[in-house]
């Protein structure tokens, strides 16, 4: 370890602090640009001893949790820059990596978030001989922080963050770490827990009894098994109503899916069969139904069967198929894209780059492309734009409030 003082050049993709070493970039968490540090230094990474000069665009950051006056909870990274240019630096995430593959298109405002919207949140639990900790785990560390209050999440998970520790203590076997997702739904709160080990027929009986015990919860599962599910968990998309499968994915915010939704609505207009790749349980596939034919395609049985069931039991929409089908693997080929007008595709992280390609020789004239990383999405949409298309716009839209995660929704048409 050694100590010396730098000054801060820009943010890094991970919203850490970078100033320009000899030797290359050393990365300081918490410091901002502009911002002159004296840092203790092991290999690239600084950690902050004093900082002599302090950036403008400093703020106080809303939570006890955050940074090193808090005790470092890993779940968020920027609470303590300035809304703009932590906006700025969520657009510039997007920009940068479109430009890396020369791809200048206009890419509009952020579309912000705002505290207490995020209604999914994945924990880290683990259960000791004095407490149970959940939490998030401590940045760069399997230490978990309890928590006490979280900005970002909604008044519906966090007002009953002792509730749910609750339950959580009568899921733990031994002192074994296991994730739990909760999803605040229209229902209640659904939780899933992974990771942890068969419960005893017992503590099973104890995690039931609790359930009822307690108000607000629509369903625990464990490894994908339902526990107890006194209401089916309800989510609501574009007035279609969803009762998800365990675990299964769900947009983080109402609000950014709602963003989302609008501008992939708008995009497909009047095209008649429209497909939804990557649909998930439904978020666009059932949105879309309202004005068009959909087949919707995705890899987990279990989100397409929801997705299945909320399209048969809803009046009023246009017919709904569903293929479940390895996308990765075995992307539509240009024979199959023949029958749809337009796509909207929203994989995972890793992009859709298979379909893309296939995409790419279709005659597809409208493409929405839905994405949670811009760096995936950016060498799509290069291969979609070698073939013809056009990028009308991206839309970066902040689902993600202070972490450096940023999603993207491009519109493209030939
Ligand atoms: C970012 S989510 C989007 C889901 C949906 N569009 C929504 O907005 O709720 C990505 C989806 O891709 C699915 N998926 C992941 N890998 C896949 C693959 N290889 N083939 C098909 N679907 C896959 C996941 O199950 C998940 O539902």
């Amino acid at each position: 370890m050694s100590t010396e003082t730098v000054t801060i050049q820009r943010l890094g993709a991970q919203g850490h602090g970078i100033a320009h070493g000899a030797e290359g970039p050393i990365y300081v968490p918490f410091a901002l640009p502009g911002e002159t540090v004296a840092i203790a230094r092991v290999g690239n990474q600084g950690t902050v001893m004093s900082t002599s000069v302090t950036a403008p665009e400093r703020v106080t950051p809303p939570c006890r949790h955050f940074g090193p006056d808090g005790d470092l909870c890993g779940g968020c990274s920027l609470q303590h820059l300035a809304d703009k240019p932590y906006q700025e630096f969520k657009r510039a995430l997007v920009v940068d990596a479109l430009k890396a593959k020369g791809l200048e298109p206009d890419v509009r405002d952020l579309v912000p978030a705002a505290p207490g919207e995020r209604r999914r949140a994945v924990f880290s639990v683990r259960k000791t001989e004095k407490e149970v900790l959940l939490g998030f785990n401590q940045m760069e560390s399997h230490t978990i922080i309890s928590i006490r209050e979280c900005p970002i999440m909604s008044p519906g998970i966090v007002g009953r963050l002792e509730m749910i520790r609750t339950l959580a203590g009568s899921m733990a076997v031994g002192a074994d770490p296991f994730r739990l997702t909760v999803i605040e739904t229209l229902s209640g709160l659904d939780l899933a827990a992974d990771g942890l080990k068969a419960l005893s027929d017992k503590q099973r009986r104890t995690v039931v009894e609790t359930v009822l015990s307690l108000k607000g919860i629509a369903r625990v599962s464990i490894n994908g098994e339902i526990v107890v599910e006194p209401q089916k968990p309800q989510l609501d998309f574009g007035g279609v109503t969803v009762s998800p499968p365990p675990g299964g994915f769900t947009q983080a915010t109402r609000e950014a899916e709602q963003v989302m939704a609008e501008l992939v609505i708008a995009h497909i207009g009047k095209s008649k069969r429209v497909l939804d790749l990557f649909a998930g349980s439904g978020t666009f596939a059932l949105r879309l139904a309202r004005q068009a034919k959909v087949h919707a395609v995705e890899g987990d049985d279990k989100a397409l069967k929801a997705l299945d069931e909320a399209a048969r039991r809803t009046q009023g929409l246009k017919p709904v198929s569903v293929e479940k089908r390895d996308l990765f693997r075995r992307p539509l080929m240009p024979q199959e894209l023949k029958n749809y007008d337009a796509v909207v595709f929203d994989p995972p992280r890793a992009g859709a780059e298979a379909q893309t390609k296939e995409l790419a020789k279709s005659g597809i004239r409208t493409i929405a492309a839905v994405s949670c990383n811009p760096l995936t999405l950016a060498r799509d949409l290069r291969v979609l734009v070698d073939s013809g298309y056009k990028i009308i716009s991206v839309t970066p839209i902040d689902q993600f409030l202070w972490s450096p995660h940023v999603e993207a929704v491009a519109l493209l048409s030939k």
